[in-house]
């Protein structure tokens, strides 16, 4: 029963500050239109958000802007490509990232690492990950997590597997490798490793979304705040571990070097190559630093790169002839063997790349958040100092005047040079643009070709008879997006 009440009384205060605010946005002149306040609340209170603040009607698409608000505050969120591009290209520093509440779980979690650090600690930390995501692209690593893949599901086959869960399992063992050269087991056994089981209850908290409406509710004295404080704690400790770990490793890599018994090797663990690229260019980046930026890797990593193989997998289930175009190439390039394909036989599946691009059209991550520095134009519309800005990619993404049939899963709109040399450049976004766009873009998208191929190669996979996603992909209540309980049949070839 308190709960109700507790929710009642945040609902009229932020009824109550809708109301005040609305005075401050008369100043400046035409008023940017506005998704009414309780349909918004009732959407993210009890289903997906994407159809009241993504699928948006016409009207927004003429403005390029609307406004929400959510809990304390007004989101104005961008849609058109044209305002997209003004405030993703400027200068990081004139739209800096909009910094969530302290007590919002996102925040304790990411710390001040490259996601949502501004300013000089940004870009130190960018300086030291662009080299280091260079180094760490390895098809090798990718490759063999599928191979694990394939021998854990041997066991699971004979009904139909939850493929985000097993997807999130891939791409949590191949980031733990990658970025730090850690083997979590995820693929191991049907037990999850304790500490997978804290990420999952992390970001469990981190997506709820009820909880950025309403960041008083982090404060209470919950048992859930208190479950995922103390997950936070194990995480943090166990990435500190393994900081000290690498560490030690360096230092004995330097007394190898120079006896010169080590050769040096193409592919990098992301921390290794961090602490080596800090000491060459002399910057001190501190433990909490590291540790905040591997956190940083790890989930920005791992549910949108997740996200957009589901949807793959997915569109394939439902569209059997699509599946077998994209197999016939694949074992047309790589043959009809397992094995991992190579970076050039990756270039070469035209079909599967373009299955790859039209996922993260239908799915990107909607997590573009900006914050004015000062008054701005976009367009008629002059926003006040301090407006916090979301860019929607998902409704970029889906805006007519580019995207014929926009809701529909095309992957040939793809292959014709003509339309993609036809469309806004900002027309697609998923991986944001301009000097704050996604590091881990080339690894995202390399593993899930990798991923894609080898699974083609392995498995043919249909939705089970009764799906709850047999007209579309259904998702659920989170922050970023993920699919409902999305069940798949496969069977080995
Ligand atoms: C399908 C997969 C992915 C999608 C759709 C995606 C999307 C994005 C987007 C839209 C941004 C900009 C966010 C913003 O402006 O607030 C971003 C930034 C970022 N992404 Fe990704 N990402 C993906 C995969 C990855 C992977 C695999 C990694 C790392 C292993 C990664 C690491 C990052 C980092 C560190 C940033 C912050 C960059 C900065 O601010 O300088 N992402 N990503």
């Amino acid at each position: 029963m308190w709960i109700y009440i507790i929710f009642f009384i945040i609902f009229v205060y932020t009824v109550q500050k809708n109301f005040l605010n609305k005075t401050r946005d008369k100043i400046f002149g035409k008023e940017v239109p506005k998704v009414p306040f309780i349909p918004v609340l009732w959407s993210i209170l009890t289903g997906p958000h994407v159809e009241i603040l993504e699928n948006i009607p016409e009207e927004y698409y003429q403005s390029g802007i609307y406004k929400a608000r959510l809990g304390p505050n007004d989101y104005y969120t961008i849609v058109s490509a044209d305002f997209a591009r003004k405030i993703l290209t400027e200068q990081e520093d004139k739209f800096p990232k909009y910094k969530f509440n302290n007590e919002l779980p996102v925040q304790k979690f990411y710390g001040n690492g490259i996601v949502f650090a501004n300013g000089d600690k940004w870009r130190v930390h960018r300086k030291l990950s662009n080299p280091a995501f260079n180094r760490s692209l390895s098809p090798k690593v990718m490759g063999d997590v599928v191979l694990d893949t394939f021998k854990y599901m041997s066991s699971e086959i004979h009904k139909p597997i939850d493929i985000y869960e097993m997807l999130q399992h891939i791409t949590i063992e191949v980031l733990g490798q990658v970025a730090f050269g850690y083997s979590f087991g995820t693929l191991k056994s049907k037990e999850l490793p304790d500490i997978v089981r804290k990420y999952k209850i992390i970001l469990n908290q981190v997506e709820s979304y009820p909880l950025y409406v309403f960041p008083y509710l982090n404060k209470l004295p919950t048992k859930r705040n208190r479950i995922f404080q103390e997950a936070v704690k194990d995480f943090d400790e166990f990435i500190y571990e393994i900081i000290e770990l690498k560490k030690l490793e360096l230092a004995k890599r330097k007394e190898c070097k120079e006896s010169n018994e080590r050769k040096t090797s193409d592919n990098e663990e992301l921390l290794i190559s961090m602490l080596e690229a800090s000491e060459q260019e002399n910057i001190n980046i501190g433990k909490k630093d590291l540790r905040d930026n591997m956190t940083n890797f790890f989930s920005a990593g791992n549910d949108t790169t997740s996200m957009s193989i589901s949807s793959s997998i997915y569109y394939l289930a439902r569209y059997p002839e699509m599946q077998k175009k994209a197999r016939d190439e694949v074992i047309s390039v790589i043959g009809d063997e397992i094995k991992i394909p190579t970076v050039d036989q990756l270039k070469e599946l035209k079909y599967v790349n373009a299955i790859v691009k039209e996922s993260l059209r239908r799915f990107p991550a909607p997590m573009t958040y900006r914050q004015l520095q000062e008054p701005t134009k976009f367009g008629e519309y002059l926003l006040p100092e301090k407006s916090i800005i979301r860019v929607s990619n998902y409704s970029i993404h889906h805006d007519p005047k580019y995207w014929k049939n926009a809701h529909k899963f095309d992957p040939e709109r793809w292959l014709s040079k003509e339309k993609i040399d036809n469309r806004h450049t900002f027309s697609y976004i998923p991986f944001s643009a301009g000097p704050r766009n996604c590091v881990g873009q080339t690894f995202s998208i390399m593993e899930q070709r990798i991923i894609l191929a080898m699974f083609l190669i392995k498995y043919e996979w249909s939705l089970p008879r009764n799906s709850i996603h047999k007209e579309d992909l259904v998702l659920s209540n989170a922050f970023l997006f993920r699919p409902k309980n999305l069940e798949i049949n496969f069977q080995e070839r």
